[in-house]
């Protein structure tokens, strides 16, 4: 079981068939979109993710792994198929399950002339019953073949973080495998006892239903965690001396609770918090369950904006004709990935206020550029001292680590006004007053 198909070479995708073939196993990754295949057997990720290209190129090398467009020919190369395409949302929350049906066609049909058993592990985060109403179905009707009989089935979920992928898939906290079957689960299992070795995580064997929802309930919990702090931050900032970072760690120690995932800001922002979360409340609403706790969530975050936009008036006044600097535009460091990014949000508000913007970005510039394409008044700067001149404010948006080094007397020689706004508390406020900046952190209480 050491022949491995990955299908969909995205953000998760990629970075685990590369991890798998870096570890010996034989993989074929598929992809749809030609461009990517190409550029991938050139030893080039279209997404960023740390070292990625190193870890490609040194398995491409050994002969371990390739790319092609073809499912089929992938199915016929492999003995294990993981899933990996991507389920969106729709605009009224539900799952948009087009890439996850094709692909259940294409397996299908590859799997109508194949002789032997192969085994579909279903990656791709997808609401409970979808592995075996949506996967398990079309895969049965195209191939004629059975489940269970023909073909194993599992469900799988990933909890790899972008930016931190290839880590994260070396080091997982869990290993979850929702079966079809024993025997379905059991090859799984061995598959990744042999990639982790003697470090193998704790396993988790489960129903296939407890394994999708597991994985939404780990998203919705985050997504709680980031939620609840950013709710205790206003609260903290409209305290005398209230600071929501020394509150994070007066409740983080305790073990019960954890420091992890209670850093205030601008919310939380990315291809799956938000969306999992959407689906999460469309489908308990569905249940006839009140989902009034997950929507809270939901809630907070898209009014954490108003915060940011909030201490901007306080410093400068009205927005209307003000030039803002915003640093950082990425859903959070250590990536190019700009879906549901609250930074770009906070550029559409300011645009929308009247507000001239300058943005920044170390990685996702040009990935902001296409998002942004005709909102108002928005120039783009490579250089962060040329995108703060002649600014009013600057807006730590996403906490890249570039900023935490900003020359604070170089960036006051050229703009207009001292004013910086913390939105992820990476600014040295007194390095910052000192060089004459009116300093406001988000959940910090400024006089
Ligand atoms: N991005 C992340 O950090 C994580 C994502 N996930 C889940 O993994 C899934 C994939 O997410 P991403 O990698 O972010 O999406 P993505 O959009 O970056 O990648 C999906 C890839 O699948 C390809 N594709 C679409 N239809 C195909 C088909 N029929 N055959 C072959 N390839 C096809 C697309 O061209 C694309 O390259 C989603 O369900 C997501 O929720 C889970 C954990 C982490
Ligand atoms: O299902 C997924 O795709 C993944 O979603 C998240 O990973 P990711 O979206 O890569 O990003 P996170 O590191 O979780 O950050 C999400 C957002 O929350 C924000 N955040 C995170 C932590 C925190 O303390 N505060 C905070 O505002 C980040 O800035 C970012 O916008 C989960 O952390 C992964 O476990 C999961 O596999």
């Amino acid at each position: 079981m050491d022949r491995v198909a990955v299908i969909g070479l995205g953000y998760a995708g990629l970075p685990f068939a590369v991890a798998l073939a870096h570890r010996g196993f034989k993989v074929v990754g598929v992809d749809t979109d030609e461009e990517k295949v190409e550029l991938i057997n050139k030893g080039v990720s279209p997404v960023y993710e740390p070292a990625l290209n190193d870890y490609l190129k040194g398995v491409l090398e050994r002969g371990l792994f390739k790319a092609t467009t073809s499912v089929a020919k992938a199915i016929e190369e492999s003995d294990v198929v993981f899933v990996f395409v991507g389920t969106p949302t729709k605009a009224d929350g539900s799952l948009d399950l087009t890439q996850l049906e094709n692909a259940s066609e294409d397996i299908g049909r590859a799997l109508k002339d194949e002789g032997g058993y192969k085994l579909i592990v279903v990656r791709s985060t997808v609401l409970p019953g979808t592995t075996e109403g949506v996967v398990k179905r079309i895969i049965e009707e195209r191939s004629g073949k059975i489940c269970g009989r023909d073909f194993g089935l599992c469900m799988n979920p990933e909890f790899l973080r972008e930016g931190k992928a290839l880590y994260d898939i070396f080091n997982p906290a869990r290993i979850v495998i929702g079966e079809y079957d024993k025997r379905s689960g059991d090859i799984l299992e061995s598959v990744y006892r042999r990639f982790h070795g003697e470090k193998m995580p704790p396993v988790i064997r489960t129903s296939i239903v407890n394994a999708e929802l597991i994985k939404y309930a780990a998203n919705a919990f985050l997504a709680m965690k980031v939620s609840f702090i950013n709710l205790i931050a206003r609260i903290a900032q409209r305290l005398p001396r209230g600071d929501v970072i020394e509150v994070a760690s007066g409740i983080g120690l305790d073990p019960r609770i954890g420091r992890d995932f209670l850093d205030a800001g601008l919310g939380f922002g990315g291809s799956c918090l938000p969306k999992d979360l959407r689906a999460l409340i469309k489908l308990a609403k569905s249940l006839g369950v009140d989902a009034k706790l997950l929507e809270a969530i939901l809630e907070v975050n898209e009014t954490q904006i108003d915060e940011a936009l909030e201490l901007l008036r306080r410093a400068l006044g009205d927005l209307r004709g003000k030039r803002i600097a915003v640093l950082g535009l990425a859903f959070k460091p250590g990536t190019d990935d700009v879906r549901e990014s609250q930074s770009i949000k906070l550029v559409k508000r300011l645009a929308k206020e009247g507000a001239v913007l300058h943005a920044h970005d170390p990685l996702a510039l040009d990935a902001a550029k296409r998002v942004l394409q005709g909102i108002g008044n928005v120039a783009f700067f490579s250089d962060v001292y040329e995108c703060a001149r002649r600014c009013d404010a600057i807006v730590v948006a996403t906490d890249w680590g570039d900023y935490r080094n900003l020359c604070f007397e170089r960036l006051g020689e050229t703009m207009a006004r001292r004013v910086v706004i913390d939105c992820r508390h990476i600014i040295d406020a007194v390095k910052a007053s000192k060089a004459g900046f009116k300093y406001y952190g988000l959940g910090i209480y400024t006089e």
